[in-house]
């Protein structure tokens, strides 16, 4: 298989192109799932904080804060987004 065909570019100047900017991509989701890690951190550090007081692990005013900040930055898919990271740093509920 050569380098059009992997990424479905029709040129290998295309080819090229597709194939410095996956790099750059992979990169970028390296960074993005540290920084994920990095929340999931934080935020136990909250929930921990919180449960050993007394109160309970969710807090969902601040869960509606976070959607409506993601929301407000990028539309609607910004929500599911959100709920996708507050699954990610506090398990389901
Ligand atoms: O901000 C808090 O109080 C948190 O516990 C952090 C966090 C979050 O990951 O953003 C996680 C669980 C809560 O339900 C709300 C928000």
């Amino acid at each position: 298989m050569n380098a059009t065909d992997v990424t479905g570019a029709r040129t290998p100047e295309a080819a090229g192109v597709i194939t410095g900017a996956r790099e750059r991509i992979d990169a970028l989701d390296d960074r993005i799932i540290g920084l994920i890690q990095e929340r999931a951190a934080v935020s136990a550090v909250i929930q921990e904080a919180r449960i050993s007081s007394g109160g309970r692990r969710v807090n969902l005013s601040r869960e509606m804060e976070v959607l409506g900040h993601y929301r407000e930055a990028l539309g609607k898919p910004g929500t599911a987004l959100a709920m996708t990271l507050l699954e990610l740093c506090r398990g389901r509920i």
